[in-house]
């Protein structure tokens, strides 16, 4: 029977590495402890130049690097030595027999395959960056755990020397880098592969689409405590909320996460200065600064707090701009969980990082909202592209006026806001907008009728026109009003709807609250009812032909 050993002293590595970072220390380190190096081309090369003394691959195998380097380390003299079993006295009399030496350690990383897609590589180029050789010393090494140990990270080399000196790494040490081995093996194959499916398939879809999912940090607990959960990282088009870094506050939960997402989801679907506030997913706030505003985050801001201040209460909040002091000074006394951004003033971090119970989170440099989105079913992953791009529909030339006066610049600003702001709310949804901001949301609804009468509502009884910070900082700061005191946000507001009214009823209702101008997808079986009835109204109509379904 094998058995394993524990410790293994480190005598001699294989050093094969295209991310040189810390090379040369690891080789002084090695050196001089009195590990034998035996290295690849440019990987001895830089070693020799550190004044360390190195055999190349080449001398052991007595065969050349061909191919422009495709067959470098592909030889039994390395593979030998890399897959012995050190416990198996058979493998050790056939290393003998052949006169190969065994490895106790192997240093590789791999052509930066990914990277090479990314800075727009010609398909040659993204092939010739798939390393064949890598791979296979960076697997039979981790597969040969019980005698060799594999290292792939270069932030891990001072852990090397601390094992080297100490006598060699443990075999749970060893275990551990096995599975970073292949794991990184592995989610580069899913790259290639996916690449791959993407290029080369003929199908309307790739075959093959691939996630590597890495362990980011475990979380608390899930949507509820009861739920055991975690984040990983996936990769994704640009990176996101899950490199995101927190600058301040109590770790992320899995709900801080959810609507941090669809914060930055609501918030960066503008190119204007935009902020979103986010309960439970679904926006109680958007809007985008004024033109003329002094302080364009801080007046979107105000304006999206605006837009529901009860609901706003526990929110997350997300700009996409930096978070100036101004925004901050109306921040601090709001019951926030979360203020993510692209940055934080300094003056505007140290106001909101005197708040014990708010997080800040920096959204990380390139942040970009994912092109493609994923959805788990039972048994099953949707895929599709994400909703955040122009779509036909989208821009207002091309909207047809079915109803009333055309709109003067000032209401169809408001409805292209509208237009854009109402895919933010989870489906079926109906937007209220008034000076570029939602003054009513209706949303996550099961019939549109009551998603309008839900917008409405949130117009006509919540909040007021002018919200001061202050007026919300605890549960019942702010009143619902109602009665006569009841503010009248719909009268001369604008409205979109993110599908078409299946009859008139929805649009009659926005039409009796005084909402002016409608913005819709049309394509109803009844559209010539809701259009009659909007001109029964007098009011405008346009229609996009396209539609904004969110289901979250
Ligand atoms: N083909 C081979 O036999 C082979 N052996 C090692 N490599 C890769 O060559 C790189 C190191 O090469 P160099 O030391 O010449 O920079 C490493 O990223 C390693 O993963 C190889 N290259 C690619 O397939």
């Amino acid at each position: 029977m094998t058995t394993t050993l524990d410790q293994i002293p480190v005598k001699r590595a294989l050093v094969s590495v295209y991310d040189k970072t810390g090379l040369a220390e690891l080789a002084q380190g090695l050196s001089s402890a009195g590990v034998e190096i035996v290295s690849t081309g440019s990987t001895a090369a830089m070693v020799q130049a550190a004044g360390v003394p190195v055999t190349e691959v080449a001398q052991v195998t007595g065969f050349p690097e061909v191919l422009g380097g495709r067959v470098k380390t592909l030889h039994p003299f390395i593979h030998s030595g890399v897959l012995a079993d050190k416990n198996q006295p058979a493998h050790m009399d056939q290393l003998a027999e052949h006169n190969i030496e065994a490895f106790d350690l192997v240093v590789a990383n791999l052509y930066p395959f990914v990277e090479t897609v990314a800075s727009g590589a010609t398909q040659a180029e993204a092939i010739e960056q798939i390393d064949i050789g890598g791979p296979t010393m960076v697997r039979a090494s981790a597969k040969n755990h019980g005698s060799v140990a594999i290292v792939t990270n270069p932030d891990a080399y001072h852990e090397i020397l601390t094992a080297v000196a100490n006598g060699g790494f443990s075999l749970g040490q060893r275990r551990r880098l096995a599975v970073e081995a292949f794991a990184h093996t592995a989610s580069y194959d899913t790259a290639v592969a996916t690449w791959m499916a993407e290029h080369f398939d003929d199908a309307d879809h790739p075959s093959y689409a691939g996630h590597a999912l890495q362990l980011q940090e475990s979380l608390r607990y899930g949507e509820n405590p009861h739920q055991p959960a975690a984040l990983y990282t996936a990769g994704t088009s640009a990176p996101g909320i899950a490199q995101a870094s927190l600058l301040h506050g109590k770790a992320m939960s899995f709900n801080n996460y959810v609507d941090a997402d669809a914060a930055v989801r609501a918030a960066f679907a503008f190119t204007e200065p935009a902020v979103a506030v986010i309960k439970h997913a679904n926006p109680c706030g958007l809007a985008v600064a004024s033109h003329d505003a002094d302080d364009a985050i801080a007046d979107a801001h105000r304006k999206a707090h605006a837009t529901d201040p009860v609901s706003a209460f526990g929110g997350v909040i997300a700009a996409n701009r930096p978070v100036s002091a101004a925004m901050a000074n109306q921040v601090k006394d709001i019951f926030t969980e979360v203020v993510v951004a692209p940055g934080f003033s300094p003056e505007a971090r140290e106001i909101l990082s005197a708040k014990k119970n708010i997080r800040l989170l920096q959204l990380p440099d390139g942040f970009d909202l994912d092109t493609t989105e994923f959805k788990q079913i039972s048994g099953g992953m949707l895929v599709q592209e994400t909703d955040i791009y122009q779509a036909p529909g989208d821009n207002p030339e091309q909207w047809e006026l079915v109803a009333g006066e055309p709109a003067d610049p000032a209401v169809m600003q408001d409805l292209v806001f509208a237009w854009q702001a109402v895919r933010a709310p989870k489906s079926n949804a109906i937007l209220l907008a008034a000076d570029r901001a939602a003054v009513g949301i209706g949303m996550g609804q099961v019939n549109r009728l009551d998603s309008c009468r839900l917008a409405i509502e949130r117009a006509n009884t919540l909040g007021t026109a002018s919200t001061g910070a202050q007026e919300v900082s605890a549960p019942g700061g702010a009143e619902n009003v109602s009665g006569d005191d009841a503010p009248d946000r719909a009268t001369g507001s604008v409205a979109a709807s993110d599908a078409f009214f299946p009859f008139a009823d929805g649009l009659q209702i926005l039409v009796d609250a005084g909402v002016r101008a409608v913005v819709q997808p049309g394509g109803s079986m009844r559209d010539d009812d809701v259009i009659a009835a909007a001109n029964v109204a007098g009011i405008t109509m346009y229609l996009t032909g396209a539609r904004h379904f969110y289901h979250g």
